[in-house]
């Protein structure tokens, strides 16, 4: 146990005494953190932790950067204050400083004189929960690499992404002094949808128009930013991420910490009302990024954002023809017949990269085997990226929302045993396309209706089966919430 607060702030102790006894308060809280979080984590964010003193029932700690004071205070600041309630009674609160600080506080006036920790650099490895290479030098900043290949050349514009492109040339296009249309502009998608090279094309077009561009992932930005948070030369990161005419940030999902978050939306905020323009790409809206803080997330939606969506099949063919051009201006004799082509476009649905994937596929079959390309060839060459088009599976909860919303009544309307006529045909029609869309059982179905007897899911169907023979409205009406239930 320390001394009481009190004896120990207020009495003049020695620098060895003070520092005995605070390290004798830490070592059990210590212990504990390991204990509870685990070697790693200890190691992370606890090792460079020391216990500066007790006083008046505040445990003042110290950490040797900023972004552990941060880190530490959002994430452990309240069980660091539970363990030292249980070891140091009057411990109510625990208080973080960066240990410069902490030097500081130790005032000639001041009764205590505490020594301040050694200034402890945490392994390069520990403090951040992504690879930090020691030999960044965090005052050089440095976006992440631009393939070449990938251009404006090469991007192929397309009903899916028709509007994205139009807005990434508007900004590749614009002249100094133009005034900027959206800002920030925000690409979502799939993976494999072209987020990535229509961010890349436009920093090449902006770079080769003499503008300062930096292209950084997500990862990349958090990278650079702790390393220069490490290096204390976080404000020049800063000045200078804000000297930039275009920012481009891929793959923003990645984007993690609360103090990361919050250092790129003041970015973001500064470029957007410096009139810079800033475009972010992401594999989801702005909205529906979970892990990414409310502000920054807002900040976001209030530019334009855009979905890359799936190609489509006249794209996927487009796609496939420009690869294998460029992959036959290396090698002469790879020759792919149109209607391969065709069947590729077809069958391989999934996203560009499969469609990378089956050009040097049929490459490889081709140069390596010699064998010519045919359908029958590339069928076997791309079993596995071709999706098989399943029917697609419709689910009777689906069937009972779309219904409900068609006829403009709820879904517990349909559910309920009320007989009102606005609700007795949704209902039936519900029944009716749960027996032909699904291979649910009568019984099962009816169950799935508020747990009636399949006999009157049985007359349901009946009912509208022998309508439909008659009625021409309905039969259109049963087409159309079947196209709805199959897209
Ligand atoms: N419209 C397009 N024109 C030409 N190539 C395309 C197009 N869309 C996608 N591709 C190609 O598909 C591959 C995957 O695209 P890209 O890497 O840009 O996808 P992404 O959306 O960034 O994916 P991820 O989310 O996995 O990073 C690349 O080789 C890219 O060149």
């Amino acid at each position: 146990m320390l001394p009481a607060p009190s004896a120990f702030s207020r009495t003049a102790v020695s620098e060895t005494r003070a520092s005995d006894a605070t390290d004798a308060a830490w070592r059990p809280i210590a212990g504990r953190l390991r204990e509870e979080y685990g070697e790693d984590v200890f190691t992370s964010w606890f090792k460079g932790v020391a216990l500066e003193r007790l006083e008046d029932g505040v445990a003042h700690l110290s950490v040797p950067t900023r972004f552990l004071k941060t880190w530490i205070q959002a994430h452990y600041a309240e069980r660091i204050a539970a363990l030292f309630a249980e070891h140091e009674p009057d411990v109510g609160r625990v208080a973080i400083s960066v240990r410069s600080a902490a030097a500081k506080l130790a005032a000639p006036s001041r009764d205590v004189v505490v020594a301040p920790a050694p200034v402890e650099q945490p392994e390069t490895r520990s403090v951040t929960p992504f690879p930090l290479s020691p030999r960044v030098d965090p005052n050089r900043l440095q976006g992440s690499p631009l393939d070449r290949r990938l251009t404006f050349e090469t991007f192929l514009a397309g009903r899916s992404n028709a509007l994205a492109y139009a807005a990434a040339r508007q900004i590749a296009d614009a002249r100094p002094g133009d005034a900027v249309q959206f800002n920030p502009l925000v690409i979502h998608a799939s993976v494999g949808l072209g987020k990535s090279h229509l961010l890349q094309a436009t920093a090449h077009a902006v770079e080769a128009s003499g503008r300062r561009v930096l292209y950084l992932t997500a990862e990349k930005f958090m990278f650079d930013f702790v390393a220069a948070l490490k290096a204390q030369t976080a404000l020049s990161f800063k000045e200078k991420l804000r000297a930039i005419d275009l920012l481009v940030i891929d793959d923003l999902q990645f984007l993690q910490g609360k103090t990361v978050q919050q250092e790129f939306g003041h970015t973001l905020n500064a470029l957007l009302d410096g009139g810079q323009q800033v475009i972010v790409a992401a594999d989801r809206p702005p909205a529906e990024l979970e892990g990414v803080d409310e502000r920054l997330r807002s900040r976001l939606a209030g530019g334009l954002t855009l979905e890359l969506g799936a190609l489509d099949e006249e794209l996927r063919a487009k796609i496939l023809s420009v690869r294998i051009s460029a992959a036959k201006a290396v090698h002469s004799r790879f020759d792919v017949p149109e209607d391969v082509i065709a069947y590729v476009a077809r069958t391989v649905t999934a996203n560009g990269r499969d469609l990378d994937g089956a050009v040097n596929r049929l490459l490889a079959h081709n140069t390596l085997t010699g064998s010519t390309i045919t359908v029958e060839m590339a069928e076997t060459a791309l079993r596995d990226l071709i999706r098989q088009v399943e029917p697609k599976r419709v689910k009777i909860e689906d069937i009972q929302r779309i219904v409900a919303k068609h006829y403009q009544v709820s879904r517990a309307d349909v559910l309920s045993s009320r007989r009102t006529q606005n609700v007795v045909r949704p209902r039936q029609v519900a029944m009716y396309l749960s027996k032909v869309l699904t291979l649910r059982s009568l019984p099962e179905i009816g169950r799935r209706f508020g747990g009636r007897d399949h006999t009157t899911v049985l007359h349901a169907v009946r009912k509208i089966t022998e309508l439909v023979k008659t009625d021409g409205a309905l039969k259109d009406e049963l087409e159309l919430l079947t196209r709805m239930l199959m897209e």
